[in-house]
């Protein structure tokens, strides 16, 4: 009997399974180099690090939006190769149909999933109730605030019943107080559904008070340099000691990842139950 190299026994555990991917764009840019990460179900995982370290690269490569240049992306052992329903993506931008009311938005898209027509509205209700909008069903995207658009895009994400949620920075157009309570919601919401989530932010507050894991990559070329558990319960609070320890620890690290030059002394990180090092 042929025995496993724990990292093919892992991969082969992981709901994604990225294996040794590099991405070199037309312009000679290395985007990622020898990324390895394997995301089980259930995960929340942050893809953290400062601008241009691959991060978007590399969740288009997940989204199937992008064919990285080397290596492997699987989803449950099938490799990726191209867009599929099993994993949605969300941006910064809502992009929800201008001339369609909220509920109009929802049905489209639970329409375009093959949602029988008699389902489609008691569905929509239902999420648009998730993402406290009842009352809203009616009123058109101009109508809304950002915040308001933002939920609604959530909510037609989560109505679709992706196996895999991809966010792309959604809130980083948000105001400070309006991010926090989508934080606040996405949370929620992941902890009664346990979706499977990778989410790029470059703000390590909200890595931490979302992530069950955050993993750190470094630019030129873009790699992971390191991959925190974070284990601190849930729902979490931007006051929680440890989770500011935490934060204290990776803002030295990614100032040292962006400008090694210039970094100051490196930090032990604040191990203990709050943290642990995934490889
Ligand atoms: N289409 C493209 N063509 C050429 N180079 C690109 C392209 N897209 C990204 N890059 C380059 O690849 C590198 C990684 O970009 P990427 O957008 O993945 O990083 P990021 O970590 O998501 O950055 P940001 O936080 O600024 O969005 C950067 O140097 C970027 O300039």
């Amino acid at each position: 009997m042929q025995l496993l190299r724990p990292t093919q026994a892992q991969a082969q555990r992981a709901k994604i399974a990225v294996a040794q991917v590099d991405h070199c764009y037309s312009n000679k840019v290395v985007a990622l180099k020898d990324v390895n990460l394997n995301v089980h179900s259930g995960e929340f995982v942050c893809l953290l690090g400062p601008s241009g370290c691959g991060k978007s690269t590399l969740l288009y490569a997940l989204a199937g939006q992008l064919v990285p240049t080397g290596g492997t992306v699987s989803i449950d052992d099938q490799r990726i190769r191209g867009p599929g329903p099993e994993r949605l993506l969300m941006f910064q931008e809502a992009a929800l149909f201008p001339w369609m009311t909220v509920l109009g938005n929802l049905k489209f898209a639970l329409a375009a999933r093959g949602v029988p027509r008699a389902a489609r509205t008691p569905r929509a209700l239902e999420f648009i109730r998730r993402v406290h909008l009842s009352g809203f069903e009616d009123t058109l995207p101009h109508q809304l605030s950002g915040g308001m658009k933002m939920r609604v895009s959530l909510a037609r994400t989560l109505a679709a019943d992706p196996a895999v949620l991809l966010m792309d920075e959604p809130f980083a157009a948000l105001d400070a107080q309006t991010r926090i309570h989508m934080q606040e919601l996405l949370q929620s919401i992941w902890m009664r559904t346990r979706k499977t989530v990778v989410f790029v932010t470059h703000d390590v507050h909200e890595a931490l008070m979302l992530g069950t894991r955050v993993v750190l990559m470094a630019p030129r070329p873009g790699r992971i340099v390191k991959d925190l558990e974070v284990h601190l319960p849930m729902p979490r609070s931007l006051e929680d000691r440890k989770l500011n320890e935490m934060a204290r620890y990776l803002r030295v690290l990614m100032r040292q990842v962006d400008e090694p030059s210039q970094a100051s002394e490196p930090m032990d990180p604040p191990l203990g139950e709050a943290v642990g090092l995934h490889h």
